[in-house]
């Protein structure tokens, strides 16, 4: 019998937990300050407007529909890319982030001719070693996050950057890391980018949560096109779950960005022939939704505002359930939670705190102390701050 899923096991055990002010900080999708799942506005708009088409059932090509795939990738590195403009991206529509991520780990394990192992940082996304361990390349890691201060360990990753063998792949996420919710200053990706240059690494990012960060789109997306705009060839996979709240629906993109067309047109022949031998090709609904927003303006726009509303929403409770600890006396500096950014505060909890949480206070979370804030609400962020200051005092 294998063991449960880490993370949706949090899930189940909350489900079957009887306690009214339970409440649940494990999985990582987007709740509304009703404990709702939340579909936006300009999805359910969008959704009404493919439905009226009466649109076929037909197969989409391999790498799935161009209106989707096209725009995916031109919201990630901006419609001012030169990259782009010079054709040098290979983008197929993917089955969501894993799906990017599984097509780029086949891909690298199959052609990468560097070193053939993936860096990626301590801690990341649980799933991140099946993915690439599945594809066959190992993974080591690189250090990321530092636990006394509950903020970037940057020298402890400069360090690693510098030490690890020239020519590894290495994992970045774009912005929003899970499970710490700690990013890199802008410099600090600067700093990261000229180091990945100079030790010829080469990167795969992983953008799992554009405008779900800070609410805008660009401002998230400032990492990769940082590493563009510095002459990076790279992977990039993208994923319109959360940011779209297209969780069931599977919608991602997995990008190539090549050194020219020429290598691109190769590059693509092989992409579609390791989808063709995992899945065939992708589902049409979610990507003909995510179309129909990315390319109509005013669904665009409301769509603009909608991931807003999430990401306010996030950092408004941040806030609250910071200040609620200070009111309640803590004596310990929660001064993370605010800044850290996106689903995740990593609060620092032990593990034996996260277990008292769970069963003295039905408040649901992962092992290591990760908080998925969309979970946090008006109405309950008082219980919870209560229930942490009783674990933490
Ligand atoms: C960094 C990262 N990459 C990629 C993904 C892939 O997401 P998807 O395949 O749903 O697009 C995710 C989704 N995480 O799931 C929520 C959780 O950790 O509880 C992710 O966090």
């Amino acid at each position: 019998m294998g063991p449960p899923d880490a993370i949706l096991g949090v899930t189940e055990a909350f489900k079957k937990d009887t306690n009214p002010k339970k409440i649940n900080l494990g999985a990582g999708a987007y709740r509304d300050d009703n404990t709702q799942p939340f579909v936006l506005p300009s999805v359910r708009e969008a959704e009404n407007r493919v439905l009226s088409r009466k649109l076929d059932k037909e197969y989409a090509t391999i790498i799935g529909i161009p209106e989707f795939y096209n725009k995916a990738i031109e919201l990630a590195l901006g419609k001012g890319s030169k990259r782009l403009a010079a054709k040098h991206n290979v983008t197929a529509q993917s089955i969501s982030g894993t799906g990017a991520l599984r097509i780029g780990a086949a891909f690298l394990a199959k052609f990468w001719q560097g070193n053939r192992e993936i860096y990626i940082p301590s801690p990341s996304w649980g799933n991140h070693v099946a993915i690439f361990e599945h594809a066959g390349l190992p993974v080591n890691r690189y250090r990321y996050y530092d636990k006394d201060t509950c903020a970037l360990d940057f020298s402890g990753l400069i360090e690693d950057l510098k030490k690890i063998p020239e020519r590894s792949i290495v994992l970045l996420h774009a912005c929003a890391h899970n499970p710490t919710g700690v990013d890199p200053t802008l410099e600090q990706w600067r700093e990261i980018s000229a180091l990945v240059k100079k030790r010829n690494l080469y990167p795969f990012i992983d953008m799992a949560y554009q405008g779900f960060a800070t609410g805008d789109i660009d401002r998230d997306a400032q990492a990769v096109r940082t590493f563009e705009a510095d002459g990076h060839d790279f992977c990039l996979a993208q994923s319109f779950a959360k940011n779209m709240g297209l969780y069931g629906e599977r919608a991602g993109a997995f990008t190539v960005l090549c050194s020219d067309e020429e290598e691109a047109a190769r590059v693509m022949s092989q992409v579609k022939i390791l989808i063709r031998g995992l899945y065939s090709n992708p589902p049409v609904h979610g990507a003909r939704i995510a179309a129909e927003i990315l390319n109509n303006e005013d669904l665009r726009a409301q769509w603009l505002k909608d991931v807003k509303l999430m990401a306010d929403r996030i950092i408004d409770v941040r806030t609250k359930l910071k200040d609620n600890l200070i009111k309640l006396g803590s004596s310990q500096n929660w001064d993370h939670i605010v800044n850290q950014i996106g689903m995740f505060c990593f609060t620092g909890l032990k593990p034996e705190q996260v277990q008292k949480l769970i069963k003295d206070h039905s408040v649901y979370l992962t092992n290591d102390g990760r908080v998925s804030m969309a979970g946090v609400t008006s109405k309950n962020v008082e219980y919870l701050a209560e229930s942490i200051h009783k674990v933490t005092k």
